[in-house]
C-alpha cells in the first residue's frame, strides 16, 4: 500500500504531485478520500475540488461508488484551484479526465508553492486512449500509483473501461449500466 510518510516531509519542505490512476470501479476516489481523510487527521487544511461537469452521485461532493463521500468545491476550469486552493495545505482533485489542459501547469504551481496535490482520475477512456490531462500529470507527478479493478469478465486485474452502450462520445458520465471494468484480454473480446 501507498505509504504517505515520505510524501508528506517533502511536502512541508516544497510540495508534491501524486496521481492516483486506473480504470472505472478500481478504487481511484477510495484511494483519494483514504489519502484525504489522513491529512484532516494530521489537521492539514485540505481543499477538494471536482469538475463542475461531473454530476452524476451529487453536484457537490466527490462520491465513491461505495457512496462514501465528502465535500467539494466544483470548478468548472482548473485555474479556479489556484483561486480557491490558495490556503490549503493539501489539495485533493477528482474526475481529473475531464479538466482543461492547463491542470498539469496549475498542479506544478500549487506544488512549488508547498502543496501537497493528490489527483485521482482515468488514465485511459473506452476505447484505451489517454485521457485528457492525467497523462501529462502521470509525466510530471512525484508519484504515480496505478489501481485495478475486477475484470467482470473473468475476475483478472482489470486496467480498462468497457462501454457496454453504443455513444461514441469520449465524454459520456455513467457507471455499472454504462460501464464495466475488463482485463486486457477481455478488453479485445468484442
Ligand atoms: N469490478 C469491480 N472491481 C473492483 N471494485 C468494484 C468493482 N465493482 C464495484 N466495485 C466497488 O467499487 C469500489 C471502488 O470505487 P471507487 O473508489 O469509486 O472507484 P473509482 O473511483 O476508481 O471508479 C470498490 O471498493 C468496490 O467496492
Ligand atoms: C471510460 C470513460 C468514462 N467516462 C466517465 C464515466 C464516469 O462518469 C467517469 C469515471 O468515473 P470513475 O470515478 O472513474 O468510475 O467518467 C467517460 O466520460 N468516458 C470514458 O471513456
Ligand atoms: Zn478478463
Amino acid at each position: 500500500m501507498f505509504s504517505d510518510n515520505r510524501l508528506r516531509i517533502r511536502s512541508e519542505l516544497g510540495g508534491s504531485i501524486e496521481v492516483v490512476c486506473g480504470s472505472m470501479f478500481s478504487g481511484k476516489t477510495e484511494e483519494l478520500l483514504r489519502r484525504l481523510k489522513r491529512a484532516q487527521i494530521a489537521k492539514l487544511q485540505v481543499e477538494i475540488f471536482k469538475p463542475k461537469t461531473d454530476t452524476r452521485y451529487d453536484e457537490t461532493a466527490v462520491v465513491s461508488h461505495d457512496l462514501n463521500s465528502v465535500q467539494s468545491t466544483p470548478v468548472d476550469h482548473s485555474s479556479a484551484i489556484l483561486l480557491y486552493g490558495s490556503n490549503a495545505q493539501v489539495v485533493g482533485i477528482d474526475e481529473a479526465q475531464f479538466f482543461d489542459d492547463e491542470l498539469p501547469d496549475v498542479c506544478v504551481k500549487l506544488a512549488n508553492r508547498g502543496i501537497r496535490v493528490i489527483i485521482a482520475g482515468l488514465d485511459m477512456d473506452f476505447e484505451g486512449r489517454p485521457f485528457g490531462p492525467i497523462p501529462a500529470l502521470m509525466a510530471i507527478a512525484d508519484d504515480v500509483t496505478k489501481v485495478h479493478a475486477v475484470c467482470m469478465k473473468c475476475g483478472n486485474s482489470a486496467l480498462f473501461s468497457y462501454r457496454l452502450v453504443e455513444n461514441k462520445n469520449q465524454v459520456m458520465l455513467g457507471e455499472k449500466e454504462s460501464y464495466e471494468p475488463r482485463c486486457r484480454v477481455c478488453f479485445n473480446l468484442d
